[in-house]
């Protein structure tokens, strides 16, 4: 029999604040301090098990150990997640409404999606061309806004981009708001909400006809276990769950410009535009930039791991960030080189800055491989199709602002094509 032995507990009556205070390297500064990858402490008025690390993260996608039902706190649904979608389902009804998901990321999928995103990046390059000064992120939000609508089955006229775009930015940026920025950001959701159930409606009533196999269509006609439509409600959290995150990829285009721009030898490496050096750029710029902080999941059943006891429904926090910076799984984890992915072991558990385990079974982003090909493509954009100058600015970023994105947002100037 395994014999027990306590988890490191950190003290203090709640924690909460400390995250707020160290967001992303909060496990990992406690991790240090115990000489542990795994510590007790009590967060949003309730104790919590942290970890990090490729073991935790084996356990963590454990579906017979941990369940989602639960875990997100009330202000993420209401802002970035929405309610009774994907992310909140277990067992067979999670496997069913993620087969819905992943149905649309097959290979025709994902080059439609490059395409798009080549087409967009060429037209808002057009744009740049006559402007005197522009700034990545709010580009890169609103070209990817209009990606997304395309790839999705979605119209939008040149005058809603602008507010679709600031509805979906501030869904994303308000994650971990509190005050007037939480606020704006439930906002948001409740009126994208309303506009896509509309369309879903106007999809089952013949009044649209979007493209097959396009998210609008597939969501639209998706049938659950029971072989009932989703209520447009929920179709709408679906169909948000594939917008939102697209356009939040802006925060990784924003990464990969200030590795670009900082990273002058690196940058090099990617003048033949050659597939493998963009990948593993863009693997680095997963790797290396802080996005997605941790996740959250609940024990299902009381278990030992390790010695550690595990008692049934106990909050449980997976480290994203802490892993892909793990010293026992990365050399030299704080150094920026995309290199390391030339003999990367491929390990679903050690590399997971948008989860980890298995895409289809599991709660693995689904929208991991398209984000790999708008980010390849971007990544060519600003290293080789475009010369610009970068004026004088502040291009740090916080570890304690969730999303973290550089303070600047990436100012760049002059703009001028270099291929047709
Ligand atoms: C912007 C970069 C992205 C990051 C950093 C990211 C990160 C994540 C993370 C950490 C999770 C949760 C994993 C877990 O619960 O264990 C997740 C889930 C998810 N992501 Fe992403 N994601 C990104 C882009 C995308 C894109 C582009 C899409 C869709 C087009 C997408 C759709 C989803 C969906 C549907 C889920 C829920 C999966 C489930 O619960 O089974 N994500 N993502």
């Amino acid at each position: 029999m395994e014999t027990s032995r306590p988890i490191p507990k950190e003290e203090g009556i709640d924690n909460s604040l400390s995250v707020l205070r160290e967001g992303y390297l909060y496990v990992t500064n406690r991790a240090i301090g115990f000489q542990s990858d795994i510590f007790e402490t009590r967060l949003l008025g309730e104790r919590a098990i942290c970890m990090r690390g490729e073991e935790a993260a084996k356990l963590f996608y454990d579906g017979e150990k941990f369940q989602r039902h639960g875990a997100a706190p009330k202000r993420v649904l209401k802002t970035l997640f929405g309610e009774n979608g994907v992310q909140t389902l277990d067992g067979e009804e999670h496997r069913h409404r993620k087969a819905m998901f992943m149905s649309i990321m097959n290979r025709d999928g994902l080059l439609a999606m490059r395409e798009i995103t080549r087409k967009q990046w060429m037209l808002a390059v057009e744009r740049f061309e006559e402007l005197e000064q522009i700034v990545i992120y709010d580009e890169a939000k609103e070209l990817l806004c209009r990606a997304a609508c395309e790839w999705a089955g979605i119209p939008i006229s040149g005058e809603e981009v602008k507010e679709k775009t600031e509805w979906l930015g501030a869904m994303i940026e308000s994650a971990a708001a509190i005050g007037i920025k939480h606020r704006r950001g439930r906002m948001a959701r409740s009126k994208a909400e309303q506009w896509l159930e509309g369309l879903v409606l106007d999809v089952r009533e013949g009044r649209m006809h979007p493209a097959n196999g396009t998210a609008l269509s597939v969501f639209s006609k998706h049938r659950d276990l029971a072989g009932n439509r989703l209520d447009p409600k929920v179709a709408a959290v679906e169909i948000l769950n594939i917008l939102r995150p697209i356009v939040a990829v802006a925060v990784y285009v924003c990464f990969t410009a200030l590795a670009v721009i900082q990273q002058p030898e690196e940058r090099e490496k990617l003048m033949t535009s050659e597939e493998g050096k963009l990948q593993r750029f863009v693997q680095e710029v997963r790797r290396f930039y802080p996005f997605f902080p941790f996740v959250p999941a609940r024990a299902i059943r009381d278990f030992t791991w390790k010695g550690y006891e595990f008692n049934k429904g106990v909050l449980t926090i997976l480290d994203l960030y802490g892993t892909n910076h793990h010293p026992k799984l990365w050399d030299q984890p704080e150094l920026f080189n995309p290199d390391r992915f030339k003999d990367w072991n491929g390990s679903p558990f050690s590399f997971i800055p948008q989860g980890g385990g298995d895409h289809d079974a599991g709660h693995r982003c689904a929208g991991e491989w398209i984000t790999l090909e708008i980010m390849k493509e971007s990544a060519d954009v600003l290293a080789n199709w475009i010369r610009y100058e970068v004026p004088l600015q502040d291009l740090s970023f916080r570890f304690h602002d969730m999303p973290s994105l550089p303070h600047s947002r990436i100012i760049i100037r002059n703009v001028k094509r270099l291929n047709s």
